[in-house]
């Protein structure tokens, strides 16, 4: 969904684009010697090993795939000729650059790292946490069976074709709920994006609070997975922002620009996948198995990947979305 929102791009292109983001992924989170070591001797060793070179290929071939797309998108006439809802992002920045927008300098180098950047924002963090999502889900069969009573309720499981729309998701409370108390355990950037500071002036109180995830000043049995907490409002009803007990977008001006595409994609994703399907753990493994371990990286994927064995509940003729 990323891709395509981002470039237009399925099939074949999206895989070209999700390998070279794992690529780079696994890359930028390897040993840097310049963490490690003063400046000569770690230049040294980056070359000596082959790192610069890795990162050099790397970063060519990002830019020669993404000068493809953006050459295919110019040559079909992106940035002006078609209807404006039909736009991918990568249209609407060539149709700025053509209108000239005003205080943009939108280079070819710029909008392919716009587009990179949001493909990088965007992809791991999002299924990461549908993933944890049904982790926890799995791991706690009450919350479980709450959240698909409430989806069915709402998405009309009386008739025999239930199916999720997006309007309905704002009748749906608990699962909002669920939403923020997996960010609340498992937020894929738990110190959020290194910013570098140009004055002196950083909050305290604030870089205290962001390692706070689990601390039981701000929340009640901090360790369980209750999305009761945030059922009608209670504390850190917002996680937009506003309550610094839980940020796991960030805050301010630099926090993710993403929220409200990230939101109800996984909420519809996740509405859609229990509405037709019971979920169970591969024979012979109890909930208690689960490893709900982090494993290290760009964001904070389960050290184990999850595996499930889905239940059709509906006909397949009812599994599309309205
Ligand atoms: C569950 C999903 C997501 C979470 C938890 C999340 C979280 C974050 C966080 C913590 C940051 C850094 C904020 C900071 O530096 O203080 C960030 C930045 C960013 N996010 Fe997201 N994000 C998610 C999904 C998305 C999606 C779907 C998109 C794009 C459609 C996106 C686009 C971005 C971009 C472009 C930035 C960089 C903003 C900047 O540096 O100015 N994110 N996100």
């Amino acid at each position: 969904m990323v891709t395509r929102a981002a470039t237009g791009a399925a099939g074949a292109t999206a895989e070209r684009l999700k390998q070279l983001m794992g690529n780079t992924a696994a890359l930028v989170t390897g040993f840097q010697p310049e963490d490690v070591l003063p400046d000569a001797p770690a230049r040294f060793v980056t070359w000596a090993t082959g790192l610069d070179k890795k990162l050099d290929n790397m970063a060519e071939a990002w830019d020669k795939f993404l000068s493809e797309i953006v050459a295919a998108h110019e040559e079909k006439g992106g940035g002006g000729a078609g209807e404006e809802e039909d736009e991918d992002f990568l249209d609407v920045l060539l149709r700025l650059r053509r209108e000239g927008a005003d205080g943009l300098e939108l280079t070819d180098d710029r909008i392919k790292a716009t587009i990179k950047d949001m493909i990088a924002a965007a992809t791991g963090t999002s299924s990461e946490t549908l993933e944890w999502a049904m982790a926890e889900l799995v791991a706690n069969p009450r919350v479980m069976a709450k959240l698909q009573n409430e989806i069915t309720r709402v998405a009309g499981a009386a008739a025999d074709e239930p199916a999720i729309a997006e309007a309905d998701l704002d009748k749906m409370e608990y699962l909002k709920a669920v939403f923020k108390e997996v960010l609340r355990l498992h937020p894929p950037a738990p110190l959020l994006v290194p910013h570098e500071s140009t004055a002196p002036a950083v909050d305290r109180a604030l870089r205290q609070r962001v390692g706070d995830r689990a601390d039981p000043a701000a929340w009640d049995a901090p360790e369980e997975f209750r999305p009761e907490r945030f059922v009608g409002g209670g504390p850190a009803a917002d996680f937009r922002g506003t309550d610094y007990e839980l940020i796991p977008f960030g805050a301010g001006r630099r926090m993710c620009p993403g929220i409200n595409f990230a939101l109800p994609v996984l909420e519809l994703a996740l509405a859609s996948i229990l509405c037709h399907f019971d979920w169970e753990l591969p024979a012979g493994l109890r909930p208690a198995d689960l490893d709900m371990g982090e494993a290290p990286g760009l964001t904070t994927p389960p050290r184990v990947p999850l595996v499930l064995v889905p239940r059709c509940k509906t006909t397949l003729a009812a599994c599309e979305l309205k």
